[in-house]
């Protein structure tokens, strides 16, 4: 099987440079249209997507991203790997803008999105304990590394509906009493779903700001997010770049079980399912189905 990695870019980030026959194709899902035309092309022999998660010009709001679109798109096209790039609060004193967290673990406070692929007449639970995949997890942090990157193994990410920022006091409970790393309002149900269409996925929270708990730092506003942001986007192209020559040409099976996480999820009897749920799952689920 080949690799194909999937970049889904946040906040600033909604072109990618140096990809080698590159082309924007618009893919069609059953569950309506992605952000936006996906790119396409080629690093170092390996394929890559690219897909702007607000869309370029930034059009959709955290809670408007068509979240099932997009991983059902990637999905569709062929790719194995996604990496999510997103812009973040921080809630540690040493985790500083300009740095990057791999993300291992979620706290899901979203209630205003689609959050599953399945539903009546086709119910799957997969597992989300491990929401990220620690394989291609390892090769973002190599990546961030040799980029030069001050880069955090590990961190839990705070997901938020938005589109306004933390209140002081829910700072104060994500940071102290949660023990939460970073906030932002993306990445779930972004991961469960990933999760769900079989695909490895990584978090690089490229932190922009210290949210609103710091008495030295002012409250988060957009203008030096974006300042923060313009310096972040260079460095994560760099990491992204490096990814190819350290996954490889060559798909070997998740050894975390990644790309098996519908084995034994799904629970509605075969003669009980909804043909036309079935038909919409074809490219997620039909590896299975
Ligand atoms: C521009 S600040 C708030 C915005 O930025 C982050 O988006 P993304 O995760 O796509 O980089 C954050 O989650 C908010 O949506
Ligand atoms: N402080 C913050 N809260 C939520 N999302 C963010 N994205 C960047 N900074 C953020």
């Amino acid at each position: 099987m080949e690799t194909m990695i999937g970049v889904i870019g946040g906040s600033g980030l909604y072109e990618f440079e140096g990809l080698e026959d590159a082309a924007w194709q618009s893919v069609d899902t059953p569950w309506g249209a992605p952000s936006d035309e996906i790119l396409t092309g080629r690093v170092g022999g390996v394929a890559m997507a690219f897909l702007p998660r607000h869309g370029r010009g930034h059009v959709h709001s955290p809670s408007s991203v068509p979240y099932r679109a997009n991983v059902d798109a990637l999905k569709r096209l062929g790719v194995t790997d996604v990496i999510s790039v997103s812009a973040c609060g921080s809630f540690r004193e040493e985790m500083a803008p300009g740095d990057f967290v791999m993300v291992d673990q979620f706290v899901d406070r979203t209630f205003a999105r689609e959050k599953s692929f399945f539903g009546p007449g086709c119910v799957a639970h997969v597992s989300a304990a491990h929401p990220t995949c620690p394989r291609l997890g390892a090769a973002c942090f190599e990546a961030a590394q040799a980029q030069g990157i001050t880069v955090h193994q590990g961190g839990t990410y705070l997901a938020m509906e938005g589109p306004q920022f933390s209140t002081l006091a829910e700072s104060r409970i994500y940071r102290e009493q949660w023990g939460c790393d970073v906030i932002g309002m993306t990445n779930m149900p972004e991961a469960k779903l990933a999760r769900e269409a079989e695909l490895c996925y990584a978090s690089v929270a490229m932190v922009t700001d210290y949210d609103s708990w710091h008495p030295d730092h002012g409250e988060v506003d957009v203008t030096q997010i974006i300042k923060t942001l313009m310096g972040n986007a260079e460095k994560a192209r760099g990491m992204v770049a490096r990814l190819p020559a350290l996954l490889g040409a060559e798909r070997l099976p998740c050894p975390h079980g990644c790309d098996r996480a519908l084995e034994y999820a799904i629970m509605t009897a075969p003669e009980k399912r909804d043909p036309a749920l079935v038909a919409r799952l074809d490219a997620v689920a039909g590896r299975i189905l």
